[in-house]
C-alpha cells in the first residue's frame, strides 16, 4: 500500500498571487441525470447545458450578457458541437462577444471549469463566470478501427482500376465491426485497464469485501431517494423537456427498493467471475449537465446577488493512473494541511463515487498509519471520517455519473446542502481517470 503511494505528486501555485480576491459561489442548476440505456438518449451535451442554464440565468437579477465568460467541461465532445461552451452561451442568449471555453480532464472537467473560473476571479481577470460540465455519454460514437479507416483511404486514393481492384481484395468484414468509444474512454491507456478494474486493485489493496460495497451502494440509493422525497434537491435539478415533449425531472437511476441481498446477486462486471466491482456497486453511465455562477465581491455588490458560498481554496494532484480511485485522499489531504483541519473539522465530503469501493478504499487509506505516513508525509493517520457527514444525498452510484459533470455537481450540491443544514465548511473532491484528482474547499456564508 505504502509502496505504490511514493509517486505521488500535487500542484501548487508557482508564482505567489498578485491579487487575492474573494470568489462566491452565487447559485446553481443542474438537469436530471438520466441513465444512458443502450442508445443516444434525447439531448445531446449542449442541449442538456442549455436545458438547465437558461431556468438558471433566467432567475438572475443580471442580464445574461453581463458573464465576463463561460467556461464548460466536457470529455465527450459530439462533431456537431465543437467547443460546446461557445455553442451553449450563444444558445443561452449570452451575447454574440460572449468568450466561452471548453476544458477536459476527465472526471475533472465539470471541476475544472469552476477552478478556472475561481482563479480568473480571484486573480482580478474576471468578475462573474458562469462554469459548467456536460456529458451525454448515451451519445459516445462507435468508431470505426483503424485498419477499417486505412481501407477507406487506400480505396479513395486508388489511381487505376487495378489499384481499385487490389484494394477491394484485401476487404475484411471483420475491420467494419465498431469500437464503442465509451469502453474505450473508460480503459486507461497507459495503465491498459478499465476504470472498473482501477477499483478492483483498491478493493483488494484495502480488504474491501463485496458486502461492504453493496451496503455502500444500497445507502446511496436509500440517501437519494430520500432527498428526492424531501424536495431537497429542488431549484436544483431542473426538469428538461425534449424535443417530442417528454418530461424529465428527477434522476432516473435510484433504485429506492434496492437491498445487500439483490446486489449480491450480481455478477462481477469487469473482472467475472471474482471480482466484486458489479452493475450494483459502480456508478451508472448517464446523461447530464450542471453549471454554477461565480462572482467577484464587486459583481455581488453591483447586482445585488445572494451569494451561497465562499469557495476558499482548490488542490489538484496526481497518482499512478492504476490506482487513480485514490486521488481525493491525497487532493483533499492537501487542502486539509494547508487549512490546519482534520477530517471532521469539516461539516460536509462529496466524494464523487466512481465506485463504491473506491471511496471506501480513500476511507480506508486514512485510517491507514503507513500509508498516511508515506503517501501524505504524516506522523500519524488521518483518522475515520464520519459516514453521516459523507455524501449525505447519496452519489454517483445512485445519481449518476455524467464523467464531465459530475466534479460540478458536487461541488453545486455541496454548496446547497451546506446551507439547508446551516452548516460552515464543506470539501468536494473526485479521483480522475489516468490518475489524478481535485479537491474544493467552500464555507457557507
Ligand atoms: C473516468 C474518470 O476520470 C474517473 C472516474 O470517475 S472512473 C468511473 C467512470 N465511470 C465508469 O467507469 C462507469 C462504471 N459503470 C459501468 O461501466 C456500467 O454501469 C457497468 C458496466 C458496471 C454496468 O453496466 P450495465 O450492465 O449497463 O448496468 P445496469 O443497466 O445499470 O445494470 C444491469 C442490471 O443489474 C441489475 N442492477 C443494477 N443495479 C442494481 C441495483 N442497485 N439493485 C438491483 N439490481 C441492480 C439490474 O438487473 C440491471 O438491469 P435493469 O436495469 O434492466 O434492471
Amino acid at each position: 500500500m505504502a509502496q505504490q503511494a511514493k509517486k505521488t505528486r500535487t500542484r501548487r501555485e508557482a508564482a505567489p498571487r498578485t491579487k487575492d480576491r474573494k470568489v462566491y459561489l452565487v447559485d446553481g442548476a443542474r438537469t436530471p441525470f438520466l441513465k444512458a440505456r443502450g442508445r443516444p438518449g434525447p439531448f445531446s451535451p449542449v442541449d442538456l447545458a442549455v436545458q438547465c442554464g437558461r431556468p438558471l440565468l433566467l432567475r438572475q437579477p443580471m442580464p445574461a450578457d453581463a458573464f465576463d465568460q463561460v467556461i464548460l467541461g466536457c470529455v465527450n465532445v459530439v462533431s456537431s458541437e465543437m467547443n460546446p461552451a461557445r455553442v451553449a452561451a450563444l444558445r443561452l442568449g449570452m451575447g454574440e462577444a460572449m468568450p466561452a471555453f471548453t476544458v477536459q480532464i476527465n472526471c475533472g472537467s465539470g471541476m475544472q471549469s469552476i477552478d478556472t473560473a475561481y482563479k480568473y476571479i480571484r486573480d482580478g481577470d474576471s468578475d462573474l463566470i458562469l462554469a459548467g460540465g456536460t456529458e451525454a455519454l448515451s451519445h459516445a460514437p462507435m468508431v470505426m478501427k483503424s485498419e477499417a479507416v486505412e481501407w477507406l483511404a487506400g480505396l479513395n486514393a486508388a489511381s487505376s482500376p487495378q489499384d481499385y481492384v487490389r484494394q477491394l481484395a484485401g476487404f475484411s468484414p471483420g475491420q467494419f465491426k465498431p469500437e464503442i468509444s465509451l469502453a474505450k474512454g473508460l480503459t486507461d491507456p497507459i495503465a491498459g485497464l478499465s476504470m472498473g478494474q482501477t477499483a478492483e486493485i483498491l478493493a483488494k489493496q484495502f480488504r474491501i469485501s463485496r458486502t461492504q460495497a453493496d451496503e455502500y451502494a444500497v445507502s446511496s440509493h436509500q440517501r437519494l431517494a430520500k432527498a428526492q422525497e424531501e424536495g431537497w434537491l429542488e431549484g436544483e435539478v431542473m426538469p428538461a423537456i425534449s424535443p417530442d415533449g417528454e418530461l424529465f425531472d428527477r434522476d432516473d437511476g435510484v433504485r429506492a427498493d434496492t437491498s445487500v441481498e439483490a446486489l449480491a446477486k450480481l455478477r462481477a462486471a469487469f473482472e467475472p467471475p471474482y471480482g466484486q466491482v458489479t452493475p450494483g456497486n459502480s456508478s451508472q453511465v448517464t446523461d447530464g449537465a450542471s453549471w454554477v455562477i461565480l462572482a467577484s465581491e464587486e459583481a455581488v455588490k453591483k447586482y445585488d446577488l445572494k451569494p451561497s458560498a465562499v469557495l476558499v481554496d482548490s488542490h489538484w494532484s496526481a497518482l499512478e493512473p492504476e490506482i487513480m480511485g485514490l486521488g481525493p485522499v491525497l487532493s483533499s489531504t492537501a487542502l486539509l494541511k494547508r487549512h490546519k483541519a482534520g477530517l471532521n473539522d469539516i461539516d460536509l465530503w462529496e466524494i464523487n463515487e466512481a465506485f463504491a469501493a473506491q471511496v471506501l478504499a480513500c476511507l480506508r487509506a486514512w485510517e491507514d498509519r503507513e500509508f498516511c505516513r508515506v503517501a501524505l508525509g504524516l506522523d500519524e493517520a488521518m483518522g475515520t471520517l464520519e459516514t453521516e457527514r459523507l455524501n449525505i444525498d447519496g452519489g454517483a452510484v445512485a445519481i449518476g455519473h455524467p464523467v464531465g459533470t459530475s466534479g460540478n455537481r458536487i461541488v453545486l450540491h455541496m454548496m446547497n446542502a451546506l446551507k439547508r443544514k446551516g452548516l460552515k465548511r464543506g470539501i468536494a473532491t473526485e479521483c480522475i481517470g489516468g490518475g489524478q484528482s481535485g479537491a474544493m474547499l467552500i464555507e457557507a456564508v
